[in-house]
């Protein structure tokens, strides 16, 4: 529930600020696609801060990263999503990033004795920073822009970000193209309070995660749930419960909306099986795949069916 001093419907967008991010890019095209009426966005200075908003009903939702083709998820997202008050995904996001060095006008590579820019901007470009800037010190910021911002305050040389935060902030692109990997994606989430479940649309996703006993196969045992009733998984990891050593919690997805037969029972039974399961939403899918086709036997029709038959079976009536 919004907290005292937040009565009102909780209205407009958290996003991982300042403006120029990559987040706020996503959350441009994402309002646009769902024609959201209220499209004001409110940057904010970490994926943490972001999530508050909307825990403390400050904002409507958030628009977090979650994930990268390149180097993998956003722990403080991951993090973020378990801890705390319970949030659900609503949307999903993907948003191609390239990179660019962007220093103050006149500033040449030689000059260059610190770049700075988020952690996962500055893995993706690793490599082409060493040879670009060998010996430059390289400084982790909270987001992109939040670097650009500091180089134009003079703080740092160089930023690592997208064209456009160069430009925000008067930047110059002294290497207009600085990722390692040419073609990286970004998977971006939008994070509600629970209450909003989208409708099911056939291309859907659920994601979940779930603590599991420190037992040999426990892990075979939760993967199996899913493979027995025909579900695909689209993402799986490990992350620590940082209570010990040998106790994970797993973030899935998977495909399917959890008002799917098969998909429920499945969530139904990591329920009778885990030590923790936190639902964190369905949504449709936004990354143009089908989805891999459904078994007859798996269906919502084939659910049902069985489920009638067993009623009539404890009733004692004929089968
Ligand atoms: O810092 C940003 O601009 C973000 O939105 C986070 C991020 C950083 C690097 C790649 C993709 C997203």
């Amino acid at each position: 529930m919004p907290s005292a001093g937040h009565s009102a419907a909780p209205t407009g967008f958290a996003y991982l600020g300042p403006e120029g991010t990559f987040a706020e890019a996503a959350l441009a095209h994402l309002t646009r696609s769902l024609g959201a009426v209220d499209r004001s966005a409110q940057p904010q200075p970490s994926v943490g801060a972001a999530l508050a908003a909307v825990r403390s009903g400050a904002c409507r939702a958030a628009l977090v990263p979650m994930e990268n083709s390149v180097e993998g998820s956003v722990p403080a997202t991951m993090d973020g999503l378990v801890d705390g008050d319970p949030l659900v995904v609503t949307r999903e996001v993907f948003l191609p990033v390239g990179f660019v060095l962007a220093v103050r006008p006149g500033t040449t590579t030689g000059q260059v004795r610190t770049v700075a820019s988020h952690p996962h901007a500055l893995a993706q470009c690793r490599a082409r920073i060493a040879e670009v800037l060998p010996g430059a010190e390289v400084v982790p910021t909270a987001s992109t822009a939040d670097a650009a911002r500091r180089v134009a305050a003079g703080e740092h040389d160089a930023a690592v970000c997208a064209a456009i935060a160069a430009e925000r902030y008067g930047l110059d692109a002294l290497v207009a193209d600085l990722a390692d990997h040419p073609g990286a994606v970004t998977r971006f989430v939008l994070v509600e309070q629970p209450g909003v479940l989208p409708e099911p649309t056939g291309a859907d996703k659920t994601t979940v995660t779930a603590v599991i006993a420190d037992r040999t196969g426990a892990l075979l045992d939760l993967l199996a749930e899913f493979a027995l009733r025909g579900i695909s998984l689209t993402r799986i990891e490990s992350r620590p419960t940082r209570e010990r050593l040998g106790v994970y919690s797993f973030s899935i997805d998977c495909e399917g909306h959890v008002a799917d037969a098969r998909v429920g029972d499945a969530l139904a039974a990591l329920h009778r099986l885990c030590a923790e399961v936190r639902f964190l939403g369905s949504y449709p899918r936004a990354d143009d795949h089908p989805g891999k086709p459904v078994d007859e036997h798996v269906g919502d029709d084939a659910f049902a069916g069985a489920q009638a038959w067993l009623t009539r079976v404890r009733e004692g009536r004929a089968v």
